[in-house]
């Protein structure tokens, strides 16, 4: 079944232990948690200390996306802090193969991001140390953008690539995404759906279910 991660950067800051206990208990699967630091992204968002006062409020997979230049620095701090994954942008590293070993060591998951002009033969040597491969379907560092419709080849060239190789990762999309475009996403072989905007503003306990009936029609 297809998994929902609603990304908090678009909750309320003011109420975001009770923004994520109300995603838990309407279905979301993971909690999306986008770090900027403001120089691989324009914008700052939040780190560590965030992570780990949310930690105890939800059993939540903490799916970490670092939009963190050199993140191997804070890898430790991450996990420390209740990350269950961390994905990490193949822009942002200088080493990358040496970062996700960083995020095995620690006996988490690792997911290597490319924004949305970087070619997938980024993930040439990469492929197969990864759980899960992020594709940004808008260019990072805000949330409420517009999905960007060259995506959908290139997501459907990562499932070809994926399976080419007989590699069994997930496929994240992140950027743009509301009940009225996921399923053109889930078709072009997304199984992990970011969604900010389309959970947090209005009514989370409708925006969920509006997405888990989409869901239900694609059972693997
Ligand atoms: O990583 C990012 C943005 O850089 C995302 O996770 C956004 O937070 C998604 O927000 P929406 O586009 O769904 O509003
Ligand atoms: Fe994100």
């Amino acid at each position: 079944m297809v998994k929902l991660a609603p990304s908090i950067l678009a909750a309320d800051f003011a109420n975001l232990g009770n923004d994520i206990l109300q995603a838990e208990m309407a279905g979301a699967d993971y909690l999306h948690i986008d770090v900027m630091d403001g120089a691989f992204v324009p914008s700052i968002s939040f780190g560590v200390p965030i992570i780990q006062a949310i930690r105890p409020v939800s059993k939540l997979f903490f799916d970490v996306h670092l939009m963190v230049e050199e993140p191997i620095r804070y890898i430790d701090d991450f996990v420390k802090a209740g990350a269950d994954l961390i994905t990490v942008h193949a822009e942002a590293c200088r080493h990358l193969n040496r970062t996700l070993a960083k995020i095995k060591e620690n006996g988490i998951k690792a997911c290597v991001s490319l924004n949305p002009t970087t070619p997938l033969s980024a993930l040439e040597y990469v492929l197969n140390d990864v759980d899960m491969i992020l594709l940004m379907s808008v260019n990072p560092g805000f949330g409420g953008q517009s999905f960007l419709p060259f995506m959908f080849e290139k997501i459907s060239d990562l499932k070809n690539m994926a399976l080419r190789r007989n590699c069994n990762i997930d496929i994240e999309v992140d950027g743009g995404i509301s009940a009225s475009n996921v399923e053109q996403v889930i078709k072009a072989g997304a199984n992990v759906i970011v969604a900010g905007t389309a959970v947090f503003k209005g009514d989370i306990n409708k925006n969920i279910a509006d997405f888990r009936k989409i869901f239900a029609t694609y059972p693997d």
